[in-house]
Order: structure tokens, then sequence, then C-alpha cells
């Protein structure tokens, strides 16, 4: 074994610490490389060649400046190394490009796509308050979303139609994803039996579409802000309500607050489940109860890299919301405190577990 000196064993430990801050200051660019393939429409050319596609097919294929063809494969290189895309030799000195499990997320025509997500959350006027976390740190400011803009999202959203579309796209987005794992045969014990749904909070009604699509003999509510489901058509057993969950929620047999709980802190948390408790007690039916769709965090469990998305989330919240990501102990408070019996935490979507709530 070759014998390495204090002085070495010293050295090598600070150029790993150097390279540790070089990848933290440059995380960026991963989001940025991957948003600017999506905006040259990268998957979807790889995706419409059908078989490993050669950087000169990729190249020809795209709408770039001929003075830009070369640095294509400079892109691609940290896109497959993140994992987006992978080269397969299709010739000793030529390799083609494949899609992963991830770019396929990022197909245009993919029904359960991510695009909305990666663009919102990557547009600069949405980076900017990140710039300003420091600052409120040291000021009284909700957020630090109302440090840069001074307003809150949801107040930008009500008076900015064009806000509005793009978040509630995104939201869309990830409700179809959501959606698809919900009506899927693990979680559709979880809709049994049951004879109303309000979907809380429920957006453009995406998922609760899902819902009433596999189980008709629901009667479905969607209760959203009044810009949220304006001009919103419902359906023979799917309605949309204008109002606000921190006033009151229609009557019924069950509760989804599906990525709801982790916007908000613990007192306003608490006004709304509060305010379920009273729309199950109103709607008198069998098996009442609360579904919640959230993440749990910090069980040691969960492997490294899902916990750090965890982690992503929790400082998302921090920065343009008054929410947190909660873990079982936080759960469990929030719940009895606003005065249900029971509850029940099934981790059956990934990221997010789905906590079921008894009155
Ligand atoms: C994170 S989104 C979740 C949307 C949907 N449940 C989903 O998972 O795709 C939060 C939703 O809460 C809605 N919301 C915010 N404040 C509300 C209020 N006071 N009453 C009803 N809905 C509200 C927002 O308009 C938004 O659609
Ligand atoms: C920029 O970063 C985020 C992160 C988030 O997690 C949310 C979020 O959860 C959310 O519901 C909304 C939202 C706000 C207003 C609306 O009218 C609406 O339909 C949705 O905005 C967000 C913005």
């Amino acid at each position: 074994m070759e014998f390495q000196s204090r002085e070495q064993a010293d050295n090598a430990k600070l150029v790993k610490a150097q390279s540790h801050i070089w990848n933290h200051i440059f995380n960026f660019i991963n989001s940025m490389s991957l948003k600017c393939a999506v905006e040259l429409g990268i998957p979807d050319a790889i995706h419409n060649y059908g078989k490993p596609m050669p950087l000169s097919q990729l190249v020809a294929s795209l709408q770039i400046h001929p003075s830009k063809t070369s640095f294509v494969q400079r892109l691609m290189r940290i896109l497959v190394h993140s994992n987006f895309f992978t080269a397969k030799d299709v010739t000793s000195n030529e390799v083609g490009y494949v899609l992963t499990d991830s770019s396929m997320l990022l197909l245009k025509d993919n029904p359960l796509n991510l695009i909305p997500y990666l663009f919102i959350m990557l547009d600069p006027f949405v980076l900017k308050p990140w710039h300003q976390m420091s600052t409120w740190f040291k000021n009284d400011d909700p957020t630090s979303f109302e440090t840069e803009y001074g307003i809150t999202v949801w107040d930008h959203a009500s008076q900015v139609p064009q806000f509005n579309e793009i978040l509630n796209d995104a939201m869309a987005s990830d409700a179809r994803l959501i959606s698809k794992l919900l009506v899927d045969d693990k979680c559709k014990g979880v809709f049994e039996g049951l004879e109303s749904l309000v979907d809380v909070g429920g957006g453009t009604g995406t998922v609760a579409k899902a819902i009433v699509k596999a189980f008709p003999q629901l009667e479905c509510t969607v209760l959203d802000l009044p810009h949220v489901v304006a001009d919103l058509e419902g359906s023979q057993n799917l309605k949309y309500v204008g109002g606000d969950m921190f006033e009151a929620i229609p009557p019924s047999n069950a509760i989804l607050l599906k990525w709801i709980l982790h916007n908000w802190n613990d007192e306003e948390c608490l006004k709304i489940l509060k305010n379920c408790k009273e729309a199950l007690r109103m709607s008198k039916g069998e098996g009442s109860k609360v579904i919640v769709i959230d993440m749990v965090v910090g069980d040691e469990n969960t492997d490294h890299e899902l916990a750090e998305t965890q982690l992503f989330f929790d400082m998302l919240m921090m920065v343009f919301l008054t929410g947190k990501q909660r873990n079982k102990e936080e759960w469990a408070n929030l719940i009895f405190s606003a005065g249900f019996s029971n509850y029940k935490i099934i981790p059956i979507l990934g990221l997010r577990s789905l906590i079921e709530i008894y009155p």
C-alpha cells in the first residue's frame, strides 16, 4: 500500500472541499442546461428519431445558428453526465443519444410532462426572490417573494392573469402525474365507498377529473380561489366552486388536500383543518375522512437524493409561501390540535405520502 504523508492527506481533503464548494456554486448549471435542452426541443428530437440519434442528426434537426453546431456536443455531454440522456455507441467513432426515464417526462407530447414546472421555477422573475433570502432573514417580511416584490404570490397571481395561468399549468402538470398513481390499484382503496369528495385547493381540477373517471359514483367538487376556477365548466359529477378554504368548505363525505397544507404555516393549517372537520360533520356520511397528499420528511430510511428533494421543497415554501415540509411529529401535532381523533400515514406516492385523517 502506498504511504500517504500527513501533508498529502490534508491536501487531498483540501481539494475535495474545494470541489464540493465548486459543485454547490455551479449547481445552477444543471438546471440551466436542462432548461436550454427543453427550450431547444432536444428530448422531442431524440424521441422522434426513434433510435439512438447521432450528434450530426441531432444538430441537423434543431433550429440553431450554424455557428453553434459544434457546441451541441458540450451541452449533451453534461446532460448525459446528469443522466437525462444516455450516449450509446452507434459506430466505432459515433455515439447516438437516447432518452432516459427522466427525459421522457420532458417530452411535449407526454401527458405526464413536467415542462411547465421546469419553466416556471427557472423563470427569471421567480428566481429573483432567491437572491433576497439573507435580506429576508434580517427583516420581518413573511417571504422573500414579498421582500423582492412587496406582494404575496397569491395576490400577484390574482392580479396578473399570465402568472396565474403558468402557475396553474405547473401545478396541473404535477397533478397529472399524481392522478395516474392515485387511481392505480395501490391507492384505489382510499376512494372506494365514498359518496362525495371536495378537492380543496384543487386548482383547475386535474386530480378531480381523474377521480370521477375512476369512481363514477362519486360526487366531486373542486373548491379553489375564484380567479382559478373562473370560466371552468364542470360535468355531471364534477362541479367547480369559487371560494376560500379559510372561510368555509362545502359539506362532504371526504376532503382531499393535495399539496395544500405544505403551502401554509401551522396556524393557517389549523384553520383549514378545522373547516374540513366542520364540512365532514355537516355531511353526516359514513367513513368520513380527510385525505392529505404531502411530504412527510425526516425518515432516516429516505435515500440521500430523495431527502435532498424534500429539503428543496421546504426551502421553496420558505422563499415563496408561508408553508413548510413537516415530519411525523409535526403532522401528528397539527392533526390532533385540529380536533381529529386519529390518522394513518401511507407512504405510497414516492416522495409524498397519503395521510388519512379521521374525525
Ligand atoms: C400547490 S396548489 C395545489 C393544487 C392542486 N391541489 C394540486 O395538487 O395540483 C395550491 C392551490 O391552493 C389554492 N388556494 C390558495 N388559497 C386558497 C384559498 N384560500 N381557498 C381555496 N383554494 C386556495 C391555489 O389557488 C392553488 O390552486
Ligand atoms: C414560485 O414558487 C411556487 C411554489 C409553490 O409551491 C407554489 C404553490 O404551491 C402554489 O399553489 C402556487 C399558486 C399560487 C397562486 C395561484 O393562483 C395558484 O394557482 C398556485 O404558487 C407556487 C409558487
